[in-house]
């Protein structure tokens, strides 16, 4: 999923770079320095809107300059948080394009989102569907039909309550992923260490997302990979691999050079692997409806059997949850881990929680794991250091739109610098360190609810949170209950990259030291 805003947010930029008229215009070098005397959020003593020459603007020459030759290539994340010492809390990269980057200026930006919230052109995206005939799914799809397809797609999925439905599917991949950890770690020399965590939680999210939403296991916990699994797999990377080239690059490259082959296949393999499981499926129900029996199942038999959907409209929504549903909640899980590992007393008393609140036999329940405090601020003190999705954008596509005492043009791009933001030292005292307990309900001054939204933000927020979070707190009640997390020592130290997510830049290797509790479950 978050590959998609990513790419959003870059091909906004890219065309601008390209087309842009005065992008040798003047850099604004006003606030340089002294961000405190930016433009911000100053409209309480602003009477009029102010003009749109005084917002700093960050020349092409700039841009380049940032992210070739200093390298914030792969690092734009941390380009987000120099910008903002630079230029202040909001500023233009681009004729129609502004970035915020505090809280208020983004809840300022993301209250006014319209009945049919935007982040932009995902046409790359809808031509191998145009070409085949598939439908388009939420990420992709625009405007009323977007609406409609979120009012079907929310049901079973967005409430807590519905995400729960999924507790046992979830928790059966959760058992297999614990006894792939145990087998993994028997592999190693020392018999505790577990190679490229990344890999294996990436393996898990697959794993449990298509069990929900296909409603069958792929196996990709297996020792041995199923060969249509496997494929499926590739795929997905071939896709993602081309998905740049094919945003970046001119349509008439494409018969030329090779990425839009394989762009194209790539896509050819997540299709006709999902479709095939959604035929197989639409059979099964079929079968049932001719001998009359009443129709079980979870997430896909309900897109199929309750809702007014076509099936080529279920063929694209499915494709794209299932896309959403890996990166996110495997690269949130190596960034937890990573965090637990360096620290160790927050995860002692996460064990402590776990360990005390649901008995050794038992696994936990979704409604259990969802009153644990310390596990759930956890996770999100980990999303709001390592923000899957880093940025995001939103186009006020039907009126002008005043933000930071500015009025801007309808169609204006505004960036939302969601990593700078959840590193803003006013709304997280140390924010590059770990701490899970600002977000503890023991009375303590709640942070701003604007200042770490890894989910997004109303209508068009993430449709997949609740499951996202049930699989992220039920895989690491488990985890926590069987091992205790240490570092690798001969690993340099693990830094951030930004692959359109938050990825680390290297292969995390962990220690998985068995508690040696034998009853646990
Ligand atoms: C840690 C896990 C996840 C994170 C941090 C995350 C984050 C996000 C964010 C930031 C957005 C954009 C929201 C906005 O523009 O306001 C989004 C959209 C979306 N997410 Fe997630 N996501 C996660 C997991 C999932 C899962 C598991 C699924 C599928 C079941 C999913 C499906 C989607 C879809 C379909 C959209 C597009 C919604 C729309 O445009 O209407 N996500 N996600």
């Amino acid at each position: 999923m978050a590959p998609w805003l990513s790419w959003t947010l870059m091909q906004k930029n890219g065309s601008w770079l390209l087309s842009c008229p005065n992008s040798f215009s003047r850099v604004c070098s006003r606030w340089l320095g002294n961000p405190s005397s930016a433009p911000g959020p100053l409209s309480a003593f602003q009477n009029k809107p102010r003009p749109l020459e005084d917002l700093p603007h960050i020349s092409l020459f700039e841009m380049i300059y940032r992210i070739v030759f200093q390298g914030f290539y792969n690092r734009l994340h941390e380009l987000q948080i120099y910008n903002k010492q630079r230029y202040g809390p909001i500023y233009r990269d681009g004729q129609k394009t502004v970035s915020v980057n505090t809280p208020k200026l983004l809840e300022e930006v993301l209250r006014n989102d319209e009945k049919f919230p935007s982040r932009g052109d995902l046409s790359v995206w809808k031509e191998y569907r145009d070409m085949r005939g598939f439908g388009y799914g939420p990420f992709t799809e625009e405007g009323e039909k977007w609406y409609n397809l979120r009012v079907t797609l929310n049901k079973r999925m967005l409430h807590p309550k519905d995400s729960a439905q999924y507790c046992d599917a979830i928790n059966d991949v959760v058992t297999d992923y614990i006894k792939r950890i145990y087998y993994l770690r028997q592999c190693s020399p020392k018999e505790d260490l577990v190679f490229d965590i990344a890999n294996e939680f990436y393996r898990f999210s697959l794993e449990a997302i298509a069990s929900i939403l296909f409603e069958t296991r792929l196996g990709c916990l297996e020792k041995e990979i199923p060969v249509g699994t496997q494929e499926f797999i590739q795929a997905i990377a071939q896709m993602f691999q081309n998905n740049m080239a094919a945003f970046m690059m001119p349509k008439w490259s494409r018969s030329l050079l090779p990425y839009w082959r394989n762009y194209i296949e790539g896509w050819e393999g997540i299709f006709s692997f999902g479709k095939q499981l959604i035929d197989k499926k639409l059979e099964v129900i079929q079968q049932r409806v001719d001998s009359n029996q009443e129709m079980e199942g979870e997430y896909l038999t309900y897109l199929l059997s309750n809702t007014q959907m076509s099936t080529k409209d279920v063929y694209g929504s499915i494709t794209e949850l299932l896309l959403a549903g890996m990166d996110t909640t495997s690269n949130t899980l190596t960034w937890t881990l990573h965090l637990l590992s360096k620290n160790p007393q927050s995860q002692a008393r996460l064990y402590r929680e776990v360990s005390t609140l649901v008995p050794a036999d038992r696994i936990p329940s979704a409604a259990e794991v969802t009153r644990m405090p310390y596990l759930k601020a956890v996770i999100k003190e980990a999303l709001r250091m390592y923000p899957v999705v880093p940025m995001n954008a939103r186009i006020m596509t039907e009126n002008n739109v005043a933000i930071g005492g500015f009025t801007f043009p309808k169609k204006t791009v505004f960036t939302l610098c969601h990593y700078a933001i959840s590193h803003d030292k006013e709304a997280f005292p140390e924010p590059f360190k770990f701490k899970p307990d600002r977000w503890l309900r023991d009375g303590r001054k709640r942070p701003n609810p604007f200042a770490s939204i890894p989910f997004g933000f109303g209508v068009r927020g993430c449709v997949g949170r609740r499951i996202a979070e049930l699989e992220m707190y039920l895989v690491l009640f488990r985890i926590i209950r069987h091992f205790e997390i240490k570092p690798d020592l001969t690993m340099e130290e693990l830094k951030c990259i930004n692959r359109t997510v938050l990825v680390p830049d290297q292969k995390l290797n962990l220690h998985f030291v068995d508690r040696g509790c034998e009853n646990a479950a």
